[in-house]
């Protein structure tokens, strides 16, 4: 028995807890109690469910066991300290664990109860129903308007011209960067700023019309303006998406979430609304984290 040894004990889930009150009533926590997820892992309108997700480098486990829905024009942000296993987590819910070699995803991930592991399932439009955003704008070193067009090419949306122009114009509205670039959409896209750059990566991904949207901290490498864009760009883009957003800031998890993950040593140890992860967390280690006594 312990009251805060991180690294042993496997997480359980709400349901786990409900079966087991008996364990509820203990004074003294043990070390599974210690990291079993507390909140609301689970939601009704769910788009994307995972159901016990262990993720291994070779031999060494980097998730635990964890168990979190993703609903329907939700923005959940996982949180927690480096090396928790926050991307390697997001990065389950559309196969890019599958282009590292070693890694190996077990359990259940359902996109609309369809699963996403499943033997016959194609990642590349796996991919585009599941689009990505990463911490380090990445254009192609094309034209702005072939970055846009590409994906719409390659996945057989649009191939006439006129088709393409209303794609690219619109994905580029929606991300914000229409008027900025619309009168020099044939120069490079590695030719605009780091915040134009990523809100054209933002429109490269609405390009083939996802379902979801996964954001590996997408602000990180952009000043306080370009977040504030990107973070007004997801509050709109949640009316027609489901996003899951990795962030190491707190206030933009607060500012940009519906529901927020705190996950530690590969463990989701706690997923609430987000207004009470940060102002009444129900685990000592998300309250440790947010006041800034580690991580
Ligand atoms: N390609 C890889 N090969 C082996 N181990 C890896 C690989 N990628 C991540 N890991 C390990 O898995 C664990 C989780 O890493 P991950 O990058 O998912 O954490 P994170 O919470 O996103 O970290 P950060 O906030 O620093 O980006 C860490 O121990 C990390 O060293």
């Amino acid at each position: 028995m312990t009251t805060m040894t991180l690294n042993a004990g496997s997480a359980v889930t709400a349901g786990d807890q409900a079966k087991n009150p008996a364990a509820e009533q203990s004074v003294v926590k043990t070390k599974a109690e210690i990291l079993k997820t507390v909140g609301k892992p689970l939601c009704d309108n769910a788009k994307l469910r995972m159901r016990n997700v262990n993720v291994y480098y070779g031999e060494t486990q980097a998730i635990h066991n964890v168990s979190l829905d993703i609903g329907r024009n939700e923005v959940v942000a996982m949180i927690g300290p480096s090396g928790c296993g926050k991307s390697t987590f997001l990065r389950c819910l559309n196969r890019m664990n599958d282009t590292i070699e070693g890694c190996r995803v077990e359990g259940d991930l359902t996109l609309d109860g369809e699963a996403i592991y499943g033997p016959k399932v194609d990642v590349v439009p796996l991919r585009a129903r599941v689009g990505m955003v990463f911490q380090k704008p990445n254009p192609f070193p094309k034209s702005i308007y072939d970055n846009v067009a590409y994906g719409p090419k390659i996945h057989g949306i649009a191939s006439r011209r006129a088709e393409l122009d209303e794609i690219v114009e619109n994905s580029l509205r929606r991300a914000g960067l229409w008027n900025e670039v619309k009168d020099r959409l044939d120069k490079p896209g590695t030719g605009l700023s780091g915040g134009q750059q990523q809100r054209l990566c933002i429109a490269r991904a609405i390009a083939v019309s996802p379902e979801v949207i996964l954001m590996d901290e997408p602000c990180s490498a952009l000043d306080p303006i370009a977040t504030a864009r990107i973070e007004e760009l997801i509050d709109e883009l949640r009316e027609n998406y489901t996003i899951a957003i990795v962030t190491h800031s707190m206030q933009q998890a607060a500012r940009v979430s519906q529901r927020t993950a705190y996950f530690h040593l590969g463990k989701l140890v706690e997923v609430n609304d987000t207004e009470t992860v940060f102002t009444n967390p129900e685990h000592e280690l998300t309250e440790a984290y947010i006041t800034g006594r580690f991580g």
